[in-house]
């Protein structure tokens, strides 16, 4: 039981949204327009590539309004403009300008940059960024952040080599014949998957993945043990006692970052799947290229073949064969299976891998991803916007949030004391016992002590925004009255 549920809980305030603040203000002055001169470049150099000497002059028109688009988008921001209605015809324009409906003034004035919530706001500039490619064949597949992610992931090799031997160790039957080591085993991967979460490249400046990962792959294990100091809450035992009583269930991961952290999260799942607590893993990504690093179908697929072009033998070759061969099997969907949304097919680069895969059609050849996953919505809003998907979720055991956004849309964003309760926080969002394992990076958090509080504010006045904390919160719904 979380610290917080026994404490005497001062009623939660007025519900707003978290104001922008210091951080909020960096990141809309500074952060977003940075990401969006990234993408304008990105586009530039998409243009002017010499593949694109090919290109018609529509294609070549479409890509420079794209360019057009951005840098009017860039000066919207910048200057507190309204903030239009999404009009690409896209499946979620409805929900995505509904949301925007429902943030504008008092007179019906539409939303505007400085003035809508944050998470709307930094939600909005990813939408928008994609609306922009997808109106230009040179750019409609294409991930304008797709070279951050590769040199993060370039970086990350030791880290995740590190990682990869532990977790070949952990899914030996040897080790697995072990309750206590299990234990131990689980202990460790949870908290690379929580702390690979510092590894978002959203943040870029503040604070550099690399450092942080490189601190991960020192002694990793003595390391995580220091580490544990800057976990505000740490419901690990609770998440235990839970994943202990599965057998065979069905576990969901609402992923967050590609790079190292996916790469945490697969650990942790084959580890899960290995110890037979999982017999089917549903992995959650994004729609569309979002907050810069997170996961996409397509970095779920060029993580697994970059991983398999490993030395052979490598500890980082062996795991994506094991992988793919869970997907194969269709232990590992992607995505929930809400059947509302249009299947993706994983696409794979090594044709002989394609050719087998799609001889085994239906056996986990095809995904499903969820559009609310790339919605401004906080996750209390799930069972009305997408009740395929909240239903979908119910069938859950057992679904770990990854990430500060993920945990931002949890508790919806709102200004809690840091005290109220995380079952509170949720305001009703509960399809299944879920688990956040977040780093902040945002003003808002829940479900802490006083004590805590206190503690962390003495050591660091801007603990909640600096990615240096970080939580593991654990509610399960059949322990809480006002479950939805
Ligand atoms: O990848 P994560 O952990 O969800 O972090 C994304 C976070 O970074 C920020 O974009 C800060 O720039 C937050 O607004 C957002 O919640
Ligand atoms: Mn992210």
């Amino acid at each position: 039981m979380a610290a917080s549920e026994t404490e005497a809980v001062e009623e939660a305030p007025a519900l707003t949204f978290i104001g922008y603040g210091a951080f909020g203000e960096d990141t809309l002055r500074v952060r977003m327009p940075t990401i969006l001169t990234k993408a304008i470049d990105f586009m530039y150099r998409r243009l002017h590539a010499p593949d694109a000497s090919t290109a018609t002059d529509d294609e070549e028109a479409s890509a420079r309004r794209a360019i057009g688009i951005l840098s009017k988008l860039k000066y919207e921001m910048q200057t507190g403009k309204p903030m239009p209605p999404i009009e690409d015809g896209a499946s979620d324009q409805a929900a995505w300008n509904q949301a925007l409906k429902e943030a504008m003034g008092p007179e019906g004035e539409p939303p505007r940059w400085w003035h809508a919530p944050w998470l709307l706001s930094e939600c909005y500039m990813y939408r928008r960024i994609h609306q922009a490619c997808a109106q230009a064949p040179l750019l409609a597949d294409m991930d304008v952040f797709q070279e951050a992610k590769d040199d993060a992931f370039a970086c990350s090799m030791e880290s995740m080599e590190a990682l990869g031997a532990f977790t070949l160790r952990a899914v030996d039957p040897e080790a697995l014949a072990d309750q206590a080591s299990r234990r131990n085993a689980f202990e460790v991967m949870l908290q690379f998957s929580l702390w690979g979460n510092k590894s978002d490249l959203s943040l870029m400046a503040e604070f550099d993945g690399r450092t942080s990962l490189s601190h991960l792959q020192a002694g990793s294990e003595a390391h995580l043990q220091e580490l544990r100091s800057f976990i505000l809450q740490n419901d690990f035992e609770d998440v235990w006692d839970r994943l202990s009583t599965l057998a065979g269930a069905r576990i969901d991961v609402v992923l967050d970052n590609s790079g190292f952290e996916l790469f945490t999260d697969l650990c942790l799942a084959h580890w899960m799947t290995a110890g037979g607590y999982a017999s089917t893993v549903h992995f959650h990504g994004k729609a569309m290229p979002w907050f810069v690093s997170d996961v996409t179908e397509s970095d779920l697929v060029w993580t697994l073949n970059e991983l398999g072009r490993q030395p052979a033998g490598s500890a980082l070759q062996c795991l994506a064969l094991q992988w793919k061969r869970f997907i194969r099997d269709g232990t590992w969907q992607f995505s929930a299976a809400d059947g509302q949304t249009e299947p993706f097919v994983m696409i794979w680069h090594d044709q002989s891998l394609a050719k087998s895969l799609r001889d085994t059609a239906g056996q986990g050849m095809t995904g499903r991803r969820d559009e609310f996953w790339t919605y401004p919505h906080a996750f209390h809003q799930m069972a009305e916007v997408r009740p395929q998907l909240y239903s979908d979720l119910g069938q859950s055991q057992l679904i770990l949030f990854k990430g500060d956004l993920n945990y931002r849309k949890l508790v919806g964003d709102r200004a809690w004391s840091p005290t109220t309760p995380f079952s509170k926080a949720l305001q009703g969002f509960c399809p299944a016992p879920l688990c956040a394992l977040r780093a902040l990076k945002c003003n808002t958090v829940a479900g802490l002590t006083a004590d805590k509080v206190d503690e962390a504010q003495a050591q660091e006045p801007n603990f909640m925004t600096i990615g240096r904390f970080a939580v593991v919160q654990f509610f399960d719904p059949s322990k809480a009255s006002d479950c939805a």
